[in-house]
């Protein structure tokens, strides 16, 4: 288990050191198009899950969702506190 705060930090070394095998290495070479479409369709899996597959699937695909918004964020350049300054 891990926070947001901790998947962000881990994702920013990823994307520093670029390991061989890494999914979000892979993510952010597609590009931030390839990126955003995925970003939908988890959005979109997690309104589904949420409606019919109830709260643990709910919670899986909001993990990816969530997972997806900080490879968009890494992507453009975009940091935590950015995002804080609008909530
Ligand atoms: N939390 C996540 C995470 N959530 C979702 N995903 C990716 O999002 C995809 C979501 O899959 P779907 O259910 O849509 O299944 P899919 O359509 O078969 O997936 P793809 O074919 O698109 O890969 C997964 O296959 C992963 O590629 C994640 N990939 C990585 N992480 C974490 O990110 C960290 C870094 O990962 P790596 O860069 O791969 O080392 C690790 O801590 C991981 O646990």
């Amino acid at each position: 288990m891990k926070t947001f705060e901790e998947l962000w930090a881990e994702l920013n070394e990823k994307a520093a050191s670029r390991p061989e095998g890494s999914g979000t290495v892979r993510q952010l070479d597609a590009g931030v198009h390839a990126i955003g479409k995925k970003l939908v369709e988890e959005a979109a899996e997690s309104w589904m899950a949420a409606e019919h597959e109830g709260k643990e699937a709910a919670a899986e695909e909001i993990s990816q969702l969530l997972y997806h918004a900080q490879v968009l964020m890494l992507a453009t350049g975009i940091t935590l506190d950015d995002v804080y300054a609008h909530l």
